[in-house]
């Protein structure tokens, strides 16, 4: 190999015209090539041209990147504690495929897994080539080791949230969400109009549904048997809403006990000068305080390094590089734990005289490169996921796609 490279690589040069005396010569830097045989023989090398004042500079790199890692799996698997899993990224990238394919890796390797899909556009269906819908835990069918999957409906959600509004008023609103889980929330609120408020669905329902649903998971005796918990998040833009919405309520609940503070003491001042009862407001303001805790809860869930991880699941496009780079930051401003980076859809290297190919392949390892020079995504697990020449559709293809990340 190493004797059939020197020669290949010399005779390249010579096709190109390469001055026997490189420091004499002023070739601009554009005209000197490897002529495409070599290209099509060593597709996993290129060349960087460097000049200094006396001599021009030839190194060969080779264009697998130097930190592709190991998912670290073993890491991944080992521990009955209950972990969970975040997988998101821009739209498209791969981020259901990753996800499932890790449930279906945890599942074989003895861990009860549940997949759950926080997309709007929801896509675990296709992926496990299973209807999934329905918003109920529902068994994954062609796998050994138990493992199940819950997609979100936020569609019928946010449907059913305008009818019950729109005919019951406050009521519907309640019956909302207390199949939210959100009940208490509700409750307490509705003196202060909060079926008004929400006549029209707010923006970050999806997200809320999805929060309701991890709260679940902390208390409800159905979820316990899980020992990992795999997200199929939405694109960006939703996640950063959801990883944000129980600091939000967190706030507004706060605000609204401090309000309702006043308004008994105020109250009870009125009542105690006109020498009525004072109301019983202690119990509502106890069980508003244990939603804050709930949502504190759950804020903490995903910010503990020990039991939560977001892996970013990315393409070898600086374009969606760049915005990976901005989630990770967003996300490190969150403090949410970030270790793992997945770059999906990697050519291989072309074993063919395929220009198309060589030329995407050559885009894509520079695209990686942005990623070693990148602050936010360099201390990273880079994790690179070859672009597969079959459709990720059922459980055995996920197994497959599984066997090759999930390391
Ligand atoms: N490594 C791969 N090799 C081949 N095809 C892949 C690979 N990864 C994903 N795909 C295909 O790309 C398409 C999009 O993948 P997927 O649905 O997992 O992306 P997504 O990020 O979840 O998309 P969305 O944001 O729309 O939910 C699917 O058809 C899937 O089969």
């Amino acid at each position: 190999m190493a004797s059939a490279f020197i020669r290949s690589f010399a005779s390249s040069m010579s096709l190109v015209g390469f001055p026997h005396h490189p420091s004499n010569c002023a070739i601009p830097l554009p005209l000197i090539r490897l002529n495409p045989t070599f290209n099509s023989k060593f597709p996993h090398l290129h060349l960087h041209v460097r000049r200094n004042p006396h001599r021009f500079l030839f190194q060969v790199r080779s264009v697998v990147s130097p930190a592709e890692a190991s998912a670290g799996f073993e890491e991944m698997t080992s521990g009955t504690k209950r972990k969970y899993y975040m997988l998101g990224g821009k739209g498209g990238v791969g981020k259901t495929s990753c996800a499932a394919s890790l449930a279906v890796k945890f599942a074989n390797s003895g861990h009860p897994t549940l997949v759950v899909s926080t997309d709007p556009a929801h896509s675990l269906s296709d992926s496990f080539a299973q209807d999934l819908t329905g918003g109920t835990l529902v068994p994954v069918e062609g796998l050994e080791s138990p493992l199940f999957a819950l997609e979100i409906n936020p569609d019928k959600a946010r449907e059913d949230f305008r009818d019950m509004s729109q005919r019951n008023g406050g009521t519907g609103v309640k019956d909302f969400m207390d199949g939210m889980g959100l009940g208490m929330l509700s409750e307490q609120l509705g003196e202060l109009k909060l079926g008004e408020l929400l006549d029209t669905p707010p923006p970050g329902l999806d997200e809320a549904l999805a929060i309701s649903k991890v709260i679940q998971f902390l208390e409800s005796q159905e979820y316990s048997m899980f020992t990992r918990i795999v997200f199929d998040t939405a694109p960006t833009g939703h996640t950063l809403r959801l990883l944000s919405l129980p600091d939000f309520l967190d706030a507004s609940i706060g605000k609204i006990l401090k309000l309702r503070q006043k308004i008994t003491s105020a109250t009870s001042a009125l009542k105690s000068v006109f020498g009525q009862e004072k109301p019983p407001q202690q119990d509502a303001a106890g069980k508003l305080e244990k939603l804050r805790e709930r949502m504190v809860q759950v804020r903490e869930l995903f910010r503990d390094t020990d039991s939560t991880e977001f892996v970013i699941v990315t393409i070898p496009t600086v374009m969606a590089i760049n915005e990976s780079a901005r989630l990770s930051a967003s996300l490190k401003k969150e403090n949410v734990p970030v270790k793992r980076l997945i770059v999906n859809q990697i050519l291989p290297p072309s074993t063919s005289d395929c220009k198309f190919c060589a030329m995407k392949r050559k885009d894509q390892m520079r695209a990686l490169e942005v990623i070693q020079s990148d602050p936010e995504l360099a201390p990273l697990t880079l994790i690179q996921a070859p672009l597969v020449d079959v459709e990720i559709r059922g459980v055995p293809a996920l197994k497959f796609l599984g066997d090759i990340v999930w390391k």
